[in-house]
């Protein structure tokens, strides 16, 4: 489907609350087609006596009376609420259609009612509630934004974090799909030089050299590599990383948390078992956004086997085990105030994760003997069972020491020496990383077919569909599978 075809347009006009519900300072409703005036004036009871219809983009002060119920009629109408009201005409609007809204005042039964109100109102004139996504859908179908915009307004209203929020403004600003334009132009000019050489085989003047097609697709690739590779490093800092703190009873494990969350967020005793349930905390490490999670804590094997662990607590480390095998990253805590800190129940435990994925803290440092070095026992431990490579971080959770290396090094794992995401730089999200890897896949195999010296008219069918597949990003071609995909995920009013 092309995104500009007209026969997409609807001649429906929606209406939907546009505000989060909850008590607010003001709530809106907007209304987006044809009928939009039509509706709204029915229902707004102008304050200004010279009132003769909307002046555009002018808000007009007023009330939303409601139809009155009784015979007596509209000298009865009720008065749903005190609102100021403004008109967009098409095209000049969020929609590119006719657009109203109603500044009403926040309030879940309110902006309801004033929503119900236009609704009746405007029945009769073709006006619905609308769906997931719809006024947004209705920006794209008229060229207000292009599908990387629309995809950056759900990103940027959903970042929970600076690094993820400067990734999605900088979509949003329509730097990136610019630069996706950029990359197709270049593609369909060597096209558009292919298809000379095709028509005019003898023209020799006009014919682009196989080594110039190559040239130039090579260029792209690397273009298309650079940026997708830019998605793959930044993901973590937009989506933030599942990070497990595991290991054995006691360990410490409650009370790291609580010291990196810097609140008494996880329940800390002396007994074995108190954590029974897992305990989440979403923070910024170094800006880097991280879900933290204490576990409930493993018991030497024994305790396991002999089935005298109550319920509850075989449950939660069920859950612990669950957990460690999701985990970005595994944080195994040792308790450094015993003789032998990896003992049974950590080897069993890294027998069942990726050891790729394991960073050891040895904790407790302030309790340990000063004549021993667990570090050093535990690094030989370590290496048995093939974590020899593996950092080990002291630290004391008590005490505080260590725990800006043990932040650093977390950091370090998951996201390697880049410093956070800055204002201005492009990274594709997931599906449109997918794509630029799709055709520069696609631009590859043509370099083997140029190599091999295949003819130009199946050289520029290769060319056509990375041509097609760049379009998919922008949405300049879209499929309607991928463009439902996009806007159902949208809440309504947006
Ligand atoms: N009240 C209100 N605030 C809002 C929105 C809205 O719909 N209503 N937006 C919704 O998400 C965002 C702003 N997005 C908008 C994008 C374009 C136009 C618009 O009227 N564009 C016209 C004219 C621009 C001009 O020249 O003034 C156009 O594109 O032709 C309005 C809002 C955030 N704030
Ligand atoms: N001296 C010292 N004691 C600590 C340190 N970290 C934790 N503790 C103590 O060790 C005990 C267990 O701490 P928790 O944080 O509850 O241990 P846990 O790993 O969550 O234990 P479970 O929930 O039972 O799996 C408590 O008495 C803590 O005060 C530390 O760095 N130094
Ligand atoms: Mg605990």
């Amino acid at each position: 489907m092309r995104s500009n075809d007209a026969s997409n347009l609807t001649c429906e006009t929606i209406a939907a609350v546009a505000t989060p519900p909850g008590a607010g300072g003001v709530g809106i409703v907007r209304l987006s087609g044809p009928a939009a005036a039509a509706c709204a004036l029915r229902v707004f009871q102008p304050t200004a006596s010279g009132f003769s219809g909307f002046e555009p983009r002018y808000m007009h002060h007023g009330r939303i009376l409601a139809p009155s119920i009784s015979p007596a009629g509209a000298d009865n109408a009720r008065m749903v609420d005190e609102v100021l009201a403004v008109f967009f005409p098409a095209p000049h609007s969020f929609t590119g259609e006719d657009v109203v809204e109603i500044h009403g005042h926040s309030g879940p039964l309110v902006v309801a009612e004033v929503l119900r109100t236009l609704l009746a109102a405007g029945e009769d004139l073709g006006v619905r509630e609308a769906r997931c996504g719809e006024f947004s859908k209705r920006a794209f179908l008229n060229g207000k934004m292009d599908l990387v915009q629309v995809e950056a307004v759900a990103e940027a209203v959903a970042a929970d974090s600076p690094a993820g929020l400067a990734l999605a403004q900088t979509r949003l600003a329509g730097g990136l799909g610019r630069r996706v334009d950029d990359l197709r132009s270049r593609l369909e000019a060597l096209r558009t030089q292919l298809c000379v050489a095709v028509d005019f085989p003898e023209d020799e003047v006009e014919c682009l050299a196989p080594e110039e097609l190559a040239s130039g697709v090579g260029g792209l690739v690397e273009a298309l590599d650079a940026l997708a590779g830019a998605a793959s490093r930044r993901r973590v800092w937009e989506e933030g990383a599942l990070v497990v703190l595991a290991g054995r009873v006691n360990a410490g494990k409650s009370s790291l948390l609580n010291a990196v969350a810097g609140s008494e967020r996880a329940i800390v005793t002396d007994r074995a078992g108190t954590t029974r349930d897992f305990i989440e905390e979403r923070l910024l490490l170094d800006g880097l956004p991280v879900t933290l999670v204490d576990t409930a804590g493993l018991r030497a094997d024994g305790e396991l086997l002999t089935g005298e662990m109550d319920p509850v607590e075989a449950e939660g480390v069920s859950r612990s085990r669950t957990l460690a095998a999701r985990a970005d990253l595994l944080v195994l805590v040792l308790d450094g105030a015993r003789p032998e800190p990896l003992g049974a129940p950590e080897r069993e435990l890294l027998g069942h994760v990726d050891l790729g994925k394991v960073l050891v803290v040895l904790n407790k440092a302030d309790v340990r003997a000063p004549e021993t070095s667990p570090a050093a026992a535990v690094a030989e431990a370590l290496q048995d069972i093939g974590l020899g490579m593996v950092e080990i971080v002291s630290i004391s959770a008590a005490t505080g020491q260590g725990l800006d290396a043990f932040t650093q090094a977390v950091r370090r794992r998951l996201a390697g020496d880049d410093a956070a995401p800055r204002p201005g730089e492009l990274a594709p999200n997931l599906r449109q990383a997918r794509a630029m890897e799709r055709a520069a896949s696609e631009l590859r195999d043509l370099l083997a077919d140029i190599e091999a010296g295949f003819p130009y008219d199946v050289l520029g069918v290769r060319l056509e569909t990375a041509s097609d597949i760049l379009a998919e990003i922008t949405g300049a071609i879209a499929s309607e599978d991928v463009l439902n995909a996009i806007f159902d995920s949208f809440c309504i009013g947006k």
